[in-house]
């Protein structure tokens, strides 16, 4: 056992071995603390010496003071032999690879020396740009001073510029933005490189020597206090670029340039000169937009003191001193020396030839002739329809017709250019794709010919290759209008089946799947179309269905309405229906044009003459390009175009309608090998007449109904002089039978044509034609009957003894001779009068009949009660065929004058 003291004694002595212990380890953990934080501040002195550069951190008052420490002195030769031999790794080769890689990125006047290309003017189209373009020199820190090497910053399309200016460069800084500005304008032709120049501090005088820019729209000066404005139009610009891109199939302008091979959009550089402050919030978050999305649209911003963040692809320059700078391409360490300034007077002189080059160049006026491609008819249409329409300083605007802008509105008043507008686009389209490629339907509902030059005429037997319809004076035959429509609604489920049966969307793809097919674009334009909608009325009703219908599905399938309207606010029937007006993606506003463009696109109001406001956005303001329209209706401009393409001689000449002239039966397609007696010229696409089968069936005979003498007489005598073609000589017989004696003349001749061409002829002019023909014969015969009602004086007479009257036997005519090969054709000059003819059982036959100046209601009872909706004009004719139609159509008596 212990004693007390002894326990005490030996707790003491534990408690210094515990002291001593632990006086151990916090003195090793001192140790570890000093030496963590002697590392850290060599680490800290070395990241110091780094970021200052070590000619810097040679003069720096607290590097000096540090290297003082024996810790950090090491480090600091460290530093210094590790420098010297990275350098000696790198040196001499380093700089030459420098010097060739900038030679190589930065070549002619994105590199060379100002002596070399200030005052020539730009050669390049565009099509690719530089990558880099120089702006100095550098040197590494300490290194000798020959041994410094080019230094150059992607710019345009590949990345911004933020230059931070220190005390006293300011000045350095507008020199090498100057110099880069004059690079880039010198390098292009003259109008692809646009500055735009805010200077928070002043209006005028930043950058002085490029001011003769301004004069050719080259240098727009923004005011100071409105950079909201600047950044807006920004944004609007590059959502248009986008969306061009877009429909080109591209993700960007650039792209889109280099398959093209020239800079379709000119570049917008944006330089901006701050004060090293913060811009307000929404001012930097529209900038920092406009940095993320501005180069793939040719914004290219160049922000001098002007915080600007790197979400984007960005290259800074830092100016410490006037002619010291550091950039984030070389890094620290390396001494950037900015090229000497340009001599002023020459880049004044300079900008001033730049701008007087665009000046001369917008000044010549722009043709006709410069809207056509060196080669003719060359492109495919695959993807879309593309040409341009017209200028824009110097520089061609172009319409796209294609999936993402199927349809085109045009507006404007009368006068404005409409017609000719529509001249510049279809002569710059058929300039480009073959009748291959492309197939034009023209309709024109104004009263005039405007569009009658694209068929052959008397005059000029040429015609358009691509045109395979031409409508022109179509103002009163609406029902051409539907025609057209319902021929491309045919059309498109011809091509809908054609896609479903290779399983395939869209026309692109169906022309892939089914090469050796024919699938052309096609393009209706239809002049003045608010016609088709100028009555409430069954046209109306169903030219906005179909046109709907068009619209909609025309898209995928390659076929593109182009309509063009004096009044577009004025057509009821189009905003009740707004898909249409939805699906014209494409707007073209001509001065003054109203309702076209959107609500709050003022564009038109302000337009110049034989301009237009080319709008791919459906009419949003962002989307405006201005373009002038050169004369495309002139003698020699389009006709001479014409002439050029139909030489080539390989195109089937375009199907003509001309409301405004009787068809002459000569030459009417069908006469030349008729089917059976011609009637008239359906008002209907394929141009075709309108003709009746007279097989041996019962009620084959026909009615002409009306008073209207002139055209009756044509439809008599078309018929007749017809079947004289289609049958032999001697194979039929003719009776031509007239108890109007004013008449007599006109149906002797037509006896006398007849007979010429070796058909019996039976013609009787008196009472003699209640004798009547048989009801049958060994051979067809054919009654032409001229004006029944003025022979039933003679028909009525009831003979003693019988007392029965001829009629019965003319009854007995219609209704037993057609199933015996004798037909009549009947001229009856009313509705009652026929009626009075064939009695109260006749009417089934009359198996088809035309009526010409007699209301619809009172035809219902001919056409199985269905509602005729008819209203009289001249020189037209309503026709139906029991036998083969549901619905008539209207026709045109042809002109059968000429006919020997
Ligand atoms: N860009 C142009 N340059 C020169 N002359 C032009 C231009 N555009 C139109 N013209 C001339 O102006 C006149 C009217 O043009 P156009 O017939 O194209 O107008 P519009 O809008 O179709 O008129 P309307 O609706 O009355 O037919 C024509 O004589 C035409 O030659």
């Amino acid at each position: 056992m212990f004693g007390i003291g002894e326990r005490r004694q030996r707790a003491r002595q534990a408690l210094e071995e515990l002291r001593a212990v632990l006086r151990l380890a916090l003195g090793a953990a001192e140790g570890g603390r000093v030496a963590a934080q002697t590392a850290k501040d060599q680490l800290e002195f070395e990241q110091s010496v780094l970021r200052l550069g070590l000619a810097k951190a040679r003069l720096d008052p607290e590097v000096t003071d540090a290297r003082g420490r024996p810790a950090l002195a090491d480090t600091w030769h460290r530093i210094i032999a590790e420098r010297d031999e990275i350098y000696t790794g790198w040196h001499p080769d380093g700089p030459n690879r420098l010097r060739r890689i900038v030679a190589e990125s930065a070549p002619g006047t994105a590199g060379g020396p100002w002596q070399d290309w200030l005052g020539r003017l730009g050669q390049d189209a565009g099509g690719t740009a530089p990558v880099m373009w120089r702006i100095g020199t550098a040197v590494v820190e300490q290194a000798p001073r020959d041994d410094d090497f080019p230094v150059a910053v992607p710019l345009l399309d590949r990345a911004h510029l933020r230059v931070n200016s220190g005390p006293d460069s300011r000045s350095v800084v507008d020199s090498l933005v100057e110099t880069l500005l004059l690079r880039l304008l010198s390098t292009f032709t003259p109008g692809l490189v646009r500055v735009h120049l805010w200077d928070i501090g002043h209006l005028t005088g930043s950058l002085p020597n490029l001011q003769p820019l301004t004069s050719a729209g080259l240098l727009t000066v923004h005011d100071p206090t409105r950079l909201d404005d600047l950044l807006a139009d920004l944004a609007g610009h590059i959502r248009r670029v986008h969306a061009q891109a877009m429909r080109a199939g591209e993700t960007s302008l650039r792209s889109v340039c280099v398959a093209r091979g020239q800079r379709v959009e000119p570049w917008r550089v944006v330089v901006l000169f701050g004060n090293g402050e913060r811009l307000p919030d929404e001012q930097h978050r529209e900038l920092q937009r406009v940095a993320r999305t501005g180069l793939d649209a040719g914004v290219n911003l160049i922000a001098v003191d002007v915080p600007l963040s790197a979400n984007c692809p960005l290259e800074t320059i830092i100016f410490g001193e006037p002619h010291r700078a550091t950039t984030s391409l070389t890094g620290p360490g390396v001494l950037f020396r900015p090229d000497p300034a340009l001599d002023s007077t020459q880049a004044s002189r300079a900008a001033t030839a730049i701008a007087a080059d665009l000046v001369a160049r917008r000044g010549r006026p722009r043709t006709f002739e410069d809207l056509l491609p060196a080669r003719l008819e060359q492109l495919t249409s695959h993807e879309e329809l593309r040409a341009p329409v017209g200028f824009a300083d110097g520089a061609p605007v172009e319409v796209v017709l294609g999936d993402a802008t199927p349809h085109a509105l045009i507006a404007g008043p009368s006068g404005s250019g409409k017609t000719n507008f529509l001249y510049a686009m279809l002569g710059g389209l058929a300039a480009r794709y073959s009748p291959a490629e492309l197939e034009l339907y023209l309709l024109d509902f104004k009263e005039g010919v405007s569009f009658a030059g694209l068929a052959p005429g008397r005059k000029d037997p040429s015609w358009l290759p691509q045109a395979r319809l031409v409508g022109v004076n179509v103002n009163t035959d609406r029902e051409f209008g539907l025609a057209l429509l319902r021929f491309l609604t045919q059309e498109l489920a011809r091509r809908a089946e054609a896609a479903k049966q290779q399983e395939v969307t869209k026309l692109a793809e169906l022309r892939e799947a089914d090469p050796d097919g024919h699938w052309p674009r096609i393009v209706a334009v239809i002049d003045e179309f608010q016609a088709l909608f100028s009555g409430r009325d069954r046209i109306t009703q169903q030219a906005t269905v179909l046109l709907e219908d068009v619209a909609r599905r025309g898209r995928s399938q390659g076929i593109h309405l182009v309509l063009a309207s004096q009044d577009i606010a004025g057509i009821e029937a189009f905003w009740g229906k707004p898909a249409v007006f939805e699906q014209c993606t494409l707007r073209i506003a001509m001065p003054k044009a109203k309702r076209v463009l959107a609500e709050t696109n003022n564009a038109a109001f302000s337009l110049p003459r034989w301009h237009a406001v080319i709008n791919h956005d459906s009419g949003v303001a962002h989307g405006n390009q201005v373009a002038h329209i050169p004369d495309a209706s002139a003698k020699g401009t389009f006709d001479s175009l014409q002439a050029r393409l139909w030489a080539t001689g390989n195109s089937m000449a375009p199907k003509l309608f001309d409301g405004a002239h009787q068809p002459p039966l000569a030459d009417a397609l069908d006469f030349a090998n008729p089917t059976g007696p011609l009637l008239g010229q359906i008002i209907d696409v394929s141009c075709r007449a309108a003709t009746i089968s007279l097989d041996a069936v019962p009620g084959r005979n026909l009615a002409v109904i009306g008073t209207a003498t002139e055209d009756a007489m044509s439809i008599m005598e078309s018929s007749a002089l017809s079947l004289a073609r289609k049958h032999s000589p001697g194979s039929c017989d003719f009776s031509v039978w007239c108890a109007v004696p004013a008449l007599t003349t006109r149906v002797c001749a037509l006896a006398s044509k007849l007979s010429l061409a070796g058909h019996s002829v039976d013609l009787r002019t008196d009472a003699t034609i209640a004798d009547l023909t048989p009801a049958s014969a060994e051979r067809p015969r054919f009654v032409l009957f001229f004006a029944v009602d003025a022979a039933h004086q003679w028909l009525e007479h009831k003979e003693p003894p019988l007392m029965k009257a001829k009629l019965d036997d003319l009854r007995a005519l219609l209704r037993n001779g057609p199933a015996n090969h004798v037909h009549t054709i009947g001229w009856w000059r009313g509705i009652g009068r026929l009626k009075d003819t064939l009695g109260f059982a006749g009417g089934d036959d009359i198996g088809a009949w035309v009526a010409l100046d007699v209301q619809g209601a009172e035809l219902g009872t001919l056409a199985a009660g269905q509602v005729i909706d008819w209203s009289p004009r001249p020189r037209r004719a309503i026709f139906f065929d029991k036998s083969t139609h549901s619905s008539p159509d209207v026709i045109i008596p042809f002109d059968t004058q000429d006919l020997p």
